[in-house]
């Protein structure tokens, strides 16, 4: 098999399942309704929303935070940050997750193209700082004082983090991994078609079949925290 020098990973909410993280959509999975079973979407997780009643959105995400904090990475995260350390070649971890558990499995370079729960976003001077405990408060951005601290997350009909990075592994790597991620949310969704227009090989490691399955070379079903070791190995 050609000599695999680039690489890039995609990794979704059933890579931190087993860490007790809740999953989106969860087939009654081992952690109960999904995250969208218990709250709308476009309640929690949308612009308009935190328009509407941003207390109600701050709420959500003070209690994804809580969860957080009960939280540590299991052997699927740090699987990969060995691989980090030990791969001599070029390799790009993308995750949809607002989690830092890669970071904490021990991953240095980790692209968070949807955010990051910790983070606090100003939309007046675009600068961001830790989210602290006090944020339900309001407190103005720490820089320009303005009132506009919002959570650093991308929220749907928002334009993802970095996304022309992405693009860029996507049209040069030699293999494209997704772990953990049900293929259900756009542009994440479309990066197998991309890795494979660019001739890519391309491997899915998931619980279950997820929406592209059937656009792999290669799915092989079963839980993250041994999947991702095995293939580490
Ligand atoms: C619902 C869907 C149809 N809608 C979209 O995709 C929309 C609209 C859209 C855009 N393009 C389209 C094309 C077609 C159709 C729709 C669209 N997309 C957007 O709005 C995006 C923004 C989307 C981002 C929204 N923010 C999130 N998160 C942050 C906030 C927060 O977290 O609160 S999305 C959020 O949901 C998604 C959840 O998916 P998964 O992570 O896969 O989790 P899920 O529960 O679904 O599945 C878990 C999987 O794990 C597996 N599993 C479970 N346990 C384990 C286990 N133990 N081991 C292994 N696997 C396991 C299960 O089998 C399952 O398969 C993640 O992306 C996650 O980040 N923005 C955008 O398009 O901007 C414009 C644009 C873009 C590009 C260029 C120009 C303009």
């Amino acid at each position: 098999m050609a000599e695999i020098e680039r690489i890039v990973i995609l990794t979704g909410a059933g890579i931190s399942a087993e860490s007790g993280i809740d999953t989106f959509r969860s087939a009654g999975g081992q952690n109960g309704p999904g995250l969208w079973e218990q709250h709308r979407v476009e309640d929690v997780a949308t612009p308009d929303g935190f328009a509407r009643n941003p207390d109600l959105v701050l709420g959500f995400y003070d209690m994804r935070r809580e969860a957080l904090a009960q939280a540590e990475p299991n052997p699927a995260h740090s699987a990969l940050a060995r691989l980090e350390r030990e791969f001599s070649g070029d390799l790009l971890l993308v995750t949809q997750n607002v989690d830092d558990l890669h970071e904490r499995g021990g991953s240095a370079d980790v692209l968070h193209m949807h955010g990051e729960l910790k983070s606090a976003l100003c939309t007046s001077c675009e600068t961001r700082s830790p989210w602290r405990a006090t944020m339900i408060d309001r407190p103005p951005c720490p820089v320009c004082r303005a009132p506009t601290l919002r959570p650093d997350v991308v929220w749907f009909g928002e334009m993802p983090y970095q996304m022309s990075r992405i693009y860029q592994a996507l049209e040069t790597c030699d293999l494209f991994v997704s772990i953990g991620t049900s293929g259900a949310v756009y542009p994440a969704a479309g990066f197998v078609q991309e890795a494979r227009a660019s001739g890519a090989r391309t491997l899915e490691l998931n619980l279950d079949p997820s929406e592209g399955s059937r656009l792999f070379d290669e799915s092989r079903l079963g839980p993250a925290s041994v999947l991702v070791p095995e293939w580490v190995e």
